[in-house]
């Protein structure tokens, strides 16, 4: 059994963060040690929520515990996402070198979840400089979202060749796998969701449906980053843990769409997580 230690938001109510990425890691037969930067009711995008961020502290305490236990050394991945304050991005990377210390096989997923004003996403200030500059160089694989992707890089994008331009100068500066969750404005096709998945041997594009929402999910890009990661421990090649995450992420949108649901429906579609009905393909493009 493979292991992740997985540093995220919870959210009482509803789906995001560790809620909305621990449930399918375990559905693809991973052991989830999830370890929560916020408690939240519910996630930032209702406009209003209650709860707190977790004190930096209780990073490190938490670690010693588990080392103290003798379980560090079991940990084979340790995955980021939504980070409640700018002192938690320096707490995690301690916490990643800990359980390298212990394993030096363990991978670091970062998933780079910045804040998106449009979108109501609310994260603390400082946490995005932290990404860039403490955690991106640390990560093995890492998995922005169009606006991560100009952050990350540094570079301007907004069309797909300036995408694969940024996902390779993102190669440049240590991960070594870059998965872009959705190109959004930057893919070849408006009427798709598209992705992109670029790694040392080259860079592969999937498209599949959109679906118009009222409101669309939040919570999906940690669904991605968890799947993805998921399917690497359990020993897929980079495209097929691409194509695997790609079909259980659509099957989970179309089943949360058929529900008229502003949650993801992960319950609901949890046999579909195992086992996509959806067969898209990647395509090599450069
Ligand atoms: N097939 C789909 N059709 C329409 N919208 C989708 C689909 N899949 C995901 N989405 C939506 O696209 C958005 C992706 O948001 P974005 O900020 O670009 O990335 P992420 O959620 O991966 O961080 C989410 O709001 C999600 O609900
Ligand atoms: C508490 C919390 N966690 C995680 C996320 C990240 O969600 P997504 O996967 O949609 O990027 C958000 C986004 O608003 C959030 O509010
Ligand atoms: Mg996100």
């Amino acid at each position: 059994m493979k292991n992740v230690l997985s540093i995220q938001s919870h959210v009482v109510f509803g789906y995001a963060g560790n809620k909305s990425a621990t449930f399918p890691m375990q559905l693809m037969g991973i052991d989830v040690w999830a370890l929560n930067t916020v408690q939240f009711s519910n996630h930032t995008q209702y406009g209003k929520w209650t709860g707190m961020v977790i004190p930096k502290e209780q990073i490190g305490e938490i670690l010693r515990g588990i080392d103290e236990i003798g379980e560090l050394k079991n940990c084979d991945a340790v995955v980021s996402g939504y980070i409640g304050s700018a002192e938690q991005v320096e707490e995690i990377v301690r916490a990643f070198h800990q359980v390298k210390a212990r394993n030096p096989n363990a991978i670091y997923l970062c998933d780079p979840v910045m804040g998106h004003p449009d979108k109501g996403c609310i994260v603390a200030d400082g946490v995005k400089e932290g990404l860039i500059n403490q955690a991106m160089s640390e990560a093995d694989i890492i998995t922005p979202n169009l606006v991560e992707l100009r952050e990350l890089s540094g570079l301007p994008v907004e069309n797909f060749e300036q995408a694969v331009a940024a996902a390779r100068a993102i190669l440049a500066k240590g991960p070594k796998k870059v998965l872009v969750k959705h190109l959004n404005k930057a893919g070849k096709d408006r009427t798709q969701f598209e992705m992109l998945l670029a790694n040392e041997e080259g860079i592969w594009h999937i498209g599949r449906p959109l679906h118009y929402f009222e409101r669309e999910p939040v919570g999906v890009g940690d669904l991605t980053a968890g799947l993805f990661l998921a399917n690497k421990l359990q020993g897929k090649s980079d495209i097929a843990a691409f194509e695997h995450t790609a079909n259980a992420v659509n099957d989970v949108m179309q089943t949360t769409y058929q529900q008229h649901s502003y949650e993801l429906q992960l319950i609901a579609a949890r046999e579909l997580i195992i086992n996509p009905i959806s067969r898209y393909k990647a395509v090599k493009i450069a």
